[in-house]
Formats: C-alpha cells, structure tokens, sequence
C-alpha cells in the first residue's frame, strides 16, 4: 500500500477537537489558525514516513579508503512514538567500508534525519539507521550511537530534565572485534569525557 500523504484538513480537525476537550475556545483570536498550524508542524515532523531514507546511501563511490569513517553529533529531533512529544539529541554514526566503497558524509546525516521524522522509540531509530547501512553499504562493520533527551520525561510523567538516553547498534566488527570495538567507541565518545 502506498503511504498516502498527510490530510492536512483532517488533521486539521482533530487538533481543533483536541482545544475543545482540553476546554480550551478554539474560535478565540489567537487559537483560530493553530489547528492548520499543528497539522502543518505534524507534517513536517512526520515526512520521513513518506520516503525510503535507506536510498540515499545509494550514492557510493570508491575511493580505497578502509578504515573507519565517523559522523559524530549528527543533531535530530524525532517524535516519541507514546506521548508524541520530540526527543532530540545527537547521533554517531560510522561504519568500515568494504572493498574502499563509501558513502557520502552528508548521506548518513539524511538517513538519521529521515527515520527520526517518523513516530519512534530510539531503540528502533538506532536499530534502523544501522541496518540501512548494512543493506545498502555491506561494510565490514557499523555502528550508531544515540544520546536524546525525551520530553515526554521532562514536561511531564516523571519529569527529569536533562537525563539522557544513549542507545547503541553496534554490527559486524564493531560488535565482535574488541579492538575495533573500542577504537569506534573512543573516537565517538566527547573529547575530554563529560
Ligand atoms: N524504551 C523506550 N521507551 C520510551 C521511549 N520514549 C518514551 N518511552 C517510554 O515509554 C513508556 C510508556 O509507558 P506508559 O506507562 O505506557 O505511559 P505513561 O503512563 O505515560 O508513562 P510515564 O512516562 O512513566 O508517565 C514511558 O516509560 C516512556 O518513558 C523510547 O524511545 N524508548
Ligand atoms: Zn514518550
């Protein structure tokens, strides 16, 4: 099935509904056009539904090159898939090319972007991007590391600001290596520690 588009107008309604059972006015001056405005965020925030991120590693070239290529602090913002409210942060994506076969750089930060603007968890962000480059770069090893803040545990519930999430997919040699295993990992982790 095809995904279909965001149905702005439907959406539009069901923010509109959402003011009117928080017992909010939603004809009052400065509510009349928040409900377009919602849909329109919503869309925004969800567009990586609609595409295949995974395609943009189809960009390769071979340049020889076979040692570890990193991406650190790739910043993204995402929707928790429970209280759709964003968590955001960074991520550290890097993998070992196979045969020198790489990537563009910019390309890994497109992939994180298009599976964060979806409703998510962060396990499967993390899960994702990892197994796009292994589909599509078949590298001898990957590894994507994520650290986000989630407002679903700042603004409300448990309510801990600034507590971070670090999830980790590690593949390949960055899994079962452990002298690769902790190269990767030293070079993701922040110069001078926290
Ligand atoms: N594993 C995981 N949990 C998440 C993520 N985002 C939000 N959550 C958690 O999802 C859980 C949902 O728990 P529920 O008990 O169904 O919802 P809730 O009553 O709103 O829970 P509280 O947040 O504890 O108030 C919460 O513990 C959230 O912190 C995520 O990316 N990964
Ligand atoms: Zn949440």
């Amino acid at each position: 099935m095809t995904k279909q588009p965001v149905d702005l107008e439907a959406a539009a309604q069901a923010v509109r509904q959402l003011l009117v059972a928080i017992g909010e006015d939603p004809d009052r001056e400065g509510l009349a056009d928040t409900p377009m405005r919602v849909a329109k965020s919503f869309e925004e925030m969800t567009s990586g539904l609609h595409i295949d991120p995974a395609k943009h590693l189809e960009t390769r070239f071979n340049i020889g090159h076979d040692e570890v290529v990193l991406v650190r602090d790739i910043t993204f913002h995402s929707l928790c898939e429970h209280h759709l409210l964003p968590f955001f942060g960074k991520a550290h994506v890097a993998y070992l090319p196979a045969d020198g076969q790489v990537t563009g750089l910019s390309k890994l930060a497109r992939v994180v972007d298009g599976y964060a603007r979806r409703p998510q968890v962060q396990e499967r962000l993390t899960m994702q991007i990892a197994d796009a480059i292994e589909e599509k770069l078949s590298p001898r090893g990957c590894a994507v590391v994520i650290e986000a803040e989630h407002l679903c545990m700042t603004v409300r519930g448990v309510a801990k600001p600034g507590a971070s999430t670090v999830t980790s997919a590690l593949r390949g040699a960055m899994r079962n290596n452990p002298a690769t295993r902790a190269e990767v990992l030293a070079l993701i982790a922040p110069a001078g520690g926290r």
